[in-house]
């Protein structure tokens, strides 16, 4: 369930395929859940009683791609096991003390006050993970390191971390903003949805689908929404591949760019993701491209097995650059330690 693509929502199949899972795995101790939103009041992992369910379901509609179709998922598990506590992890926490200019938007006051609006910034399970294994590998304390963190798969967001704390991130009140994703837009130029509505009627429901599932890799290609397919269909020509790859690590260099505008330097950049860690081609293209900010290109290509197995690479050449570092994804190791943690076992 916890590897399901979060565009095919499990509804109410849920149920019956947890059932499924749980009859062949050992009885669990304790469930954490991935609940990437924890809108203004769940600000740590936590318990899942009513009051928290309750919470949940008012902020599934800012991020509806993953809160919305967990919730099925939360309720199935807790009546599966009633008897073992629950626990939300959520892809907020590590983003809960972003600086006031970081998680503002210029917008007036009463949109900010009354209607919350405001960056949240999400993926923070697996930046919490990646942080630690890069301090691992460059043998620093996470206290004393400025990095860019990049997580790359269905969602894509980049991360400014300064002295262990997340300082800015690229999305915002929803995990829609930013980057170029698999299948989401990332950021658009707001006057150009404004302009959609009134001038070619669309409804805010072809905007949602359209935005949410049918752009980002997929809408520029035309084919696949997954970086392996379209490096494979650009060595063989394809124009739109191309141009959706092209597009993509552009975007992921203004990305990190802009999040070294809120360091004084950059100690590492560390990809994570499913594209992060297993695309060596957008690896490349992104790095070579960032000598501005002495990222160097050649970047070493670790076997995936190599990766998996230790959990982390560094992949730039010494000597030559900013460290850069592949960090195999952890969000299910952080629920993990976060559930565990919350639970004092
Ligand atoms: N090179 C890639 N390797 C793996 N997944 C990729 C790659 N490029 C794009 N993807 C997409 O990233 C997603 C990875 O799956 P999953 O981890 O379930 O999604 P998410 O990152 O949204 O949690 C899938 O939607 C897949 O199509
Ligand atoms: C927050 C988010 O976009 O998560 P994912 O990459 O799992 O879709
Ligand atoms: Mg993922």
């Amino acid at each position: 369930m916890a590897d399901r693509d979060a565009s095919e929502p499990p509804g109410p199949a849920a149920a019956a395929e947890l059932r499924n899972f749980l009859s062949e795995v050992p009885a669990p101790a304790a469930v954490g859940h991935r609940i990437v939103h924890g809108g203004p009041h769940l600000t740590g992992h936590t318990l899942i009683d009513a009051r928290v369910r309750a919470l949940l379901a008012d902020v599934a509609d800012l991020a509806p791609l993953h809160v919305t179709p967990a919730l099925p998922v939360v309720d199935a598990a807790r009546e599966l096991l009633p008897d073992v506590p629950h626990v939300a992890c959520f892809d907020t926490v590590f983003h809960k003390d972003l600086p006031a200019q970081a998680r503002t938007y210029a917008v007036p006051e009463r949109w900010r006050a009354e209607y919350g609006l405001r960056r949240y910034g999400f993926h923070g399970l697996s930046y919490s993970w990646a942080l630690q294994r890069t301090a691992q590998a460059l043998g620093r304390p996470v206290d004393n390191l400025q990095v860019v963190l990049v997580h790359m798969g269905g969602g894509c967001s980049a991360c400014a971390v300064r002295n262990g704390r997340s300082v800015d991130t690229t999305m915002g009140l929803t995990p829609l903003e930013g980057l170029v994703m698999s299948r989401r837009s990332g950021s658009l130029d707001p006057g150009a949805l404004l302009w959609l509505q009134r001038r070619h009627g669309l409804s805010t429901d072809e905007l949602d689908d359209t935005l949410h599932r049918h752009s980002g890799l997929l809408g520029l290609s035309g084919t696949s929404g997954d970086t392996r397919d379209l490096v494979r269909a650009r060595a063989e020509g394809d124009a739109a591949a191309a141009l959706a790859l092209a597009t993509f690590t552009l975007s992921c260099r203004r990305g990190i760019a802009s999040m070294a505008a809120s360091l004084d330097r950059l100690d590492a950049l560390v990809f994570t993701g499913e594209i992060g860690e297993d695309q060596p081609e957008v690896r490349e293209e992104i790095c070579s491209a960032l000598t501005v900010l002495g990222v160097r290109g050649g970047l070493l290509v670790p076997e995936l097995e190599d990766l998996m197995r230790e959990g982390h690479r560094r992949v730039d050449q010494a000597g030559r650059g900013v460290p850069v570092l592949v960090v195999a994804t952890g969000e299910t190791q952080q629920i993990a330690a976060e559930t565990r943690r919350v639970l004092g076992m």
